[in-house]
């Protein structure tokens, strides 16, 4: 019998026998590198709008290459990342417990957090654990990360604000290229805000359970930004629901490419015409796995205004998803805002 890491929350420390369960990403690890990659590339060098188009109308997603990010920069990240979630539980709780949740907040259980970064859960019924720990970034407050005195953090922050210049470029680059082919005025420009940009960097520990029910790393959700732009070290784990044939692909880890979501507020700026792709993560029972996710929203006052949707705020949208993910322990997402009964598949 093995003994998970002191480093998880209690909640994640079970013990396992060596023999492996049966875990469906056994398989897709091995196949990784066999498997031909679904889904469609776009190179940020040279953006093809009308392959851009294709991969927003009928994906939701893209592999992002040609990105400009250094190697060195993104393996100096998983390092960091890998240290911090490496120290024991209640040591690392207490060390988040010293910082400002304006520089880097922590949380486990749940990608679901208050604007303040504090874990949302159901008001009453069953805990519902995704296998998952994380930090919380908000990259638009004045960081302050010279008062921090913890050089962990303080070192960590900087690397992630600088990773942050470069996000925010593709983020604008991307955009960009998305209103020409919408061809959104200038006075949509709000639709893009970069000071709302936050960084998720995520650990999913090791998980092993004989006997369903299924745990997830992250269960099926949507995201409610813009855009997302999303860093997977090695470990795969991350699938896309088609929208082609509705079935599960994996989206595997390349070196040096990105992913790119299209989230609900892209959604709605497109009037349905671009997808907000569902997405979830499995757990793996061999390997732990690290990613860094940054979300970037609209401006507070933005409102969008879109034929199919009230007019609405970023604000609205995420009172409503923090609201129904309380008393229904779930986001209802998008469907909210529709002037039609149409709710959203
Ligand atoms: O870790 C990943 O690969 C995905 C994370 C994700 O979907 C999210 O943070 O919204
Ligand atoms: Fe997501």
């Amino acid at each position: 019998m093995q003994q998970f890491s002191p480093s998880y929350p209690p909640c994640f420390r079970h013990q396992f026998s060596d023999q492996l369960s049966n875990n469906d990403n056994d398989d897709n690890d091995k196949n990784n590198h066999e498997q031909q990659d679904p889904l469609p590339s776009i190179d940020l060098q040279q953006i093809n709008l009308k392959q851009l188009e294709a991969a927003c109308t009928d994906w939701g997603i893209f592999r992002l290459v040609n990105h400009g990010i250094p190697s060195g920069m993104l393996s100096e990240l998983h390092e960091h990342a890998v240290k911090i979630f490496e120290l024991e539980f209640e040591s690392k709780q207490r060390l988040f417990e010293s910082v400002s949740s304006t520089v880097m907040s922590y949380f486990w259980g749940t990608p679901a957090l208050t604007p303040a970064g504090v874990a949302l859960r159901k008001d009453e019924g069953t805990v519902d654990y995704n296998w998952v720990e994380g930090l919380n970034i908000p990259l638009s407050q004045p960081s302050q990360v010279d008062l921090v005195h913890q050089p962990l953090i303080r070192d960590f922050r900087r690397l992630l604000e600088s990773y942050g210049v470069h996000l925010e470029r593709l983020a604008k680059s991307i955009f960009g290229a998305m209103s020409q082919n919408l061809e959104l005025s200038e006075d949509n420009e709000c639709y893009l805000s970069p000071s709302t940009g936050q960084l998720r960097v995520y650990r999913y520990p090791r998980c092993c359970f004989d006997n369903p029910p299924k745990v997830w790393g992250m269960d099926v959700h949507t995201d409610s930004s813009v855009v997302t732009i999303l860093n997977q070290f090695e470990v795969g784990g991350l699938q896309i629901l088609s929208p082609k044939d509705n079935a599960w692909i994996d989206a595997k880890p390349i070196p040096n490419t990105l992913i790119v979501h299209l989230g609900d507020m892209m959604q709605a700026i497109s009037n349905d015409k671009y997808k907000s792709v569902k997405h979830r993560v499995l757990v793996n029972s061999e390997k732990e796995r690290f990613s860094i996710g940054y979300f970037v929203f609209p401006g507070d006052d933005c409102v969008i205004r879109s034929p199919n949707y009230k007019p609405f705020t970023y604000p609205d949208f995420r009172a409503q998803v923090q609201q129904d993910v309380k008393t229904l322990g779930l986001k209802v997402g998008l469907s909210r805002f529709k002037l039609t009964d149409n709710v959203d598949s």
